[in-house]
């Protein structure tokens, strides 16, 4: 059922939802059953990461994600449903749980609007398992959340999931989400500004040169001597505050210092954060059209825009960095071609970021509407951008030079809606935030021809960008 958005007091005032949810709950008593309703409305625009500094609770989980440069930003707060899983067939789960759901629910929304209608919010990890007991996120979460607004060209969609049964007292839950929609009308636009780390208080930070430059020289070995042909090997930055990290302010500030990437956080909902700043997609699809990044092979931006071209061109043209690329490349067109898709390679370029510039090659195709978006990501995690060739080989590899869990670094995260529209992005230059302490990933690509110098400086200038974004 659809219904025409009005902007005030829809749930006072409308009469047909009030009237839409008792046949829904009359449903439910017949059936002896429970209904989820989705019900989407137009309402003024708000800053989602303003919702979700005032709407979330610690104890509920939340995911927020953010392109600027498509004037998209959506918070999805606290869950109606929720899968929570580890082991290897858990992107098939995921969308067992995801088609499971969306049986059960019924839609109440404008299919015009932006944003509207039920979506899926979710993160993996990077392995299918993780090794370190207490590490604080499972590999999979999927979930539907209770709140979601966002942002799309100006225009802000509320998305309300309730749950509704035989004895749902209709009148309140509807005097409810009104309180709510007004009490998220009543916020003001988040500043702009950039937060500085304050003077008095300290961030200190631990790292491994030698360990990690250690490690490239005897994977290039292993190369050398091998069939391997690339391994992304990360580091971390742990980082120790006299103060609680502030995540809105540090999420703020990701989003000020680099605009053209993805912003994202989630939290568990027991007090860790996992959040970053990512250039790297991994799909997205819209209508059906999906496209999917290369991204591998990297320099520093220059200080002056003379230097800042002479890294572009030795860039363009390095033998080294072009081989780590095509071979990320090579690996995604095969493996879209392996679901029965055609993939198209669009002109390569570069992706041009605050601190950094790499090697991007976009790739579209047409998805079949029988394949879920979940079989592409569960096809392509993880790509050689972040784990390397041959895929299993390198991430044994990975399991045995990294001592440290990579959890959700730069494995996918994102949402998926009712029509098989999804984005994907790849959860690098991420940060796990765990009260007044924050342990920083970033990693480069190691292949035939790799400086340990080069590639530390590389994970260093990333992790110093992530840094100075925390506050
Ligand atoms: C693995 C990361 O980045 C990846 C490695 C790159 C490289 O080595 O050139 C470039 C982009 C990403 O595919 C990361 O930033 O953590």
């Amino acid at each position: 059922m659809t219904v025409s958005p009005c902007r005030n007091n829809l749930f006072v005032e409308r009469k047909d939802l009030y009237q839409f949810l008792l046949l829904v709950q009359e449903k439910c008593l017949q059936n002896n059953d429970k209904q989820i309703v989705s019900i989407s409305q137009e309402i003024d625009l708000v800053d989602p990461l303003l919702v979700l500094d005032r709407l979330t609770q610690a104890n509920e989980i939340n995911f927020y994600f953010e392109d600027r440069a498509k004037g998209e930003a959506i918070a999805a707060i606290d869950s109606v449903a929720k899968l929570q899983i580890d082991g290897a067939d858990r992107f098939a789960q995921a969308e067992y749980f995801i088609k499971s759901c969306l049986k059960n629910i019924i839609n109440f929304s404008n299919a015009n609007q932006p944003f509207s209608g039920p979506h899926f919010f979710s993160y993996f990890s990077f392995f299918d398992k993780n090794i370190q007991v207490d590490y604080p996120f499972p590999s999979a979460t999927i979930f539907l959340p209770r709140w979601q607004v966002a942002v799309k060209n100006q225009r802000c969609i509320l998305v309300t999931n309730i749950i509704l049964n035989e004895n749902t007292n209709i009148q309140r839950l509807l005097e409810n989400v009104q309180n709510k929609i007004e009490f998220i009308q009543s916020l003001e636009y988040y500043s702009p500004n950039i937060d500085s780390f304050p003077k008095n208080l300290y961030k200190k930070s631990v790292t491994n040169a030698t360990q990690f430059k250690r490690s490239v020289v005897s994977v290039l070995e292993k190369i050398r001597s091998s069939h391997l042909s690339k391994i992304v090997l990360a580091d971390i930055l742990d980082v120790k505050s006299s103060n609680h990290f502030d995540l809105i302010k540090s999420l703020n500030n990701l989003r000020q210092i680099h605009p053209n990437c993805y912003i994202f956080s989630t939290s568990n909902g027991k007090g860790q954060n996992f959040i970053g700043a990512s250039p790297e997609r991994l799909i997205s699809i819209n209508n059906q059209q999906l496209i999917t990044d290369a991204l591998a092979g990297s320099a520093p931006r220059g200080k002056t825009p003379t230097e800042d071209a002479a890294n572009a061109n030795r860039l363009l043209n390095s033998e080294k960095e072009k081989h780590e690329h095509s071979l990320v490349l090579n690996f995604i067109t095969q493996r879209l071609s392996e679901l029965g898709l055609s993939p198209q390679i669009l002109a390569p370029r570069l992706r041009q970021l605050s601190n950094i510039q790499h090697l991007w090659t976009p790739i579209s195709a047409i998805v079949p509407a029988n394949i879920h978006p979940l079989k592409i990501v569960g096809q392509l995690h993880p790509t050689p951008a972040v784990a390397g060739a041959a895929q299993d080989v390198a991430c044994a590899e990975i399991r045995r030079y990294e001592s440290f869990e990579r959890g959700l670094y730069a494995a996918p995260l994102g949402w998926i809606d009712s029509q098989g529209n999804c984005e994907f992005i790849v959860g690098i230059r991420s940060a796990l935030i765990n009260g007044d302490r924050a342990r920083l990933y970033a990693g480069a690509g190691i292949v035939a021809g790799s400086d340990p110098d080069k590639e530390f400086a590389e994970v260093q200038l990333k992790l110093q960008a992530l840094l100075k974004a925390l506050v």
